[in-house]
């Protein structure tokens, strides 16, 4: 069984992110590569980077078609028994957004926090970040800012009309050091946990090679899924559906009302 250490646990609390030793076996890493080329091959009309709710299986409500094998992936025994070392004992998947950067013209994703315009409360997350191939500072891996969650505040984020952005919001400038930033580097089938305060961003990938991360985002289950506050959609660039964005209980109980009911098939 997948778990992580104590010092993993230790360093979570104390830069907001994590690489754990525990990553996807090498067929399992390879099967969701070919899930993700399907996944791109049925979604013509969606840039990669955008691929929002793909563990939703056929017309998710989103503008994307979905695959099965992403919330297998999500609901992974394994995968959430690493997210429990920083979320509990209660865990809910409420969300999975492939950031897929093609070769050459990949988007860059600007220095932002998540969670601004996610129905959550207390506004709560970790979002595991699996690399289906390698990603490194030659094509846009992920970069972080350690400690930048600390103090558990969401900085002004500016909104920027470009297209060529995973997100339409960039953090102000002024509000971070970017020379405190880390390149997360990974091999295939390694991931990351962040949490939901951590500035993070990435460059646009100029490389000959593809990078891939399936974020899956995980929240305790003390949090609410608030559909009554109405979230704006599309504020960050990307189309989303809160209020019919189906949540799965993963393990443990619920302990906040949450609906597990809306957005699933009857
Ligand atoms: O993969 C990227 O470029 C961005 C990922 C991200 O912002 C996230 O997982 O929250
Ligand atoms: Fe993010």
């Amino acid at each position: 069984m997948a778990s992580l250490s104590s010092d993993e646990v230790a360093r979570y609390a104390r830069d907001g992110w994590v690489k754990p030793a525990w990553r996807l076996p090498r067929d399992r890493t390879n099967a969701m590569r070919e899930a993700l080329d399907e996944l791109i091959a049925r979604n013509p009309g969606v840039r990669p980077e955008k691929l929002v709710s793909a563990h939703i299986e056929g017309d998710n409500g989103e503008g994307v078609r979905g695959s099965a094998a992403f919330l297998e992936l999500a609901r992974d025994p394994e995968i959430v028994d690493l997210v429990s070392g920083v979320v509990g004992e209660d865990v809910i998947l409420w969300g999975c957004h492939v950031f897929c950067k093609p070769p050459v013209d990949g988007y860059e994703t600007p220095w932002h926090q998540d969670g601004h315009y996610w129905p959550i409360r207390p506004l709560a997350t970790c979002t595991v970040w699996v690399a289906l191939e390698a990603s490194d500072r030659g094509n846009g891996c992920l970069r972080v800012v350690p400690g930048s969650h600390a103090a558990r505040t969401l900085h002004p984020h500016l909104h920027e009309d470009r297209i060529d952005l995973t997100l339409n919001q960039r953090m102000a400038t002024g509000a971070f050091d970017e020379a405190q930033a880390v390149d997360v580097e990974l091999e295939p089938g390694e991931m990351s946990l962040h949490d939901v305060y951590m500035i993070h961003g990435a460059r646009p990938n100029t490389s000959e090679r593809r990078r891939t991360g399936v974020a899956l985002r995980y929240m305790p289950s003390t949090s609410l899924f608030d559909r009554s506050l109405r979230p704006s959609d599309g504020k960050t660039g990307v189309a989303v559906n809160f209020a019919r964005r189906p949540l799965w209980l993963l393990k443990g109980v619920d302990r906040a009302g949450n609906d597990f009911v809306t957005g699933h098939p009857r």
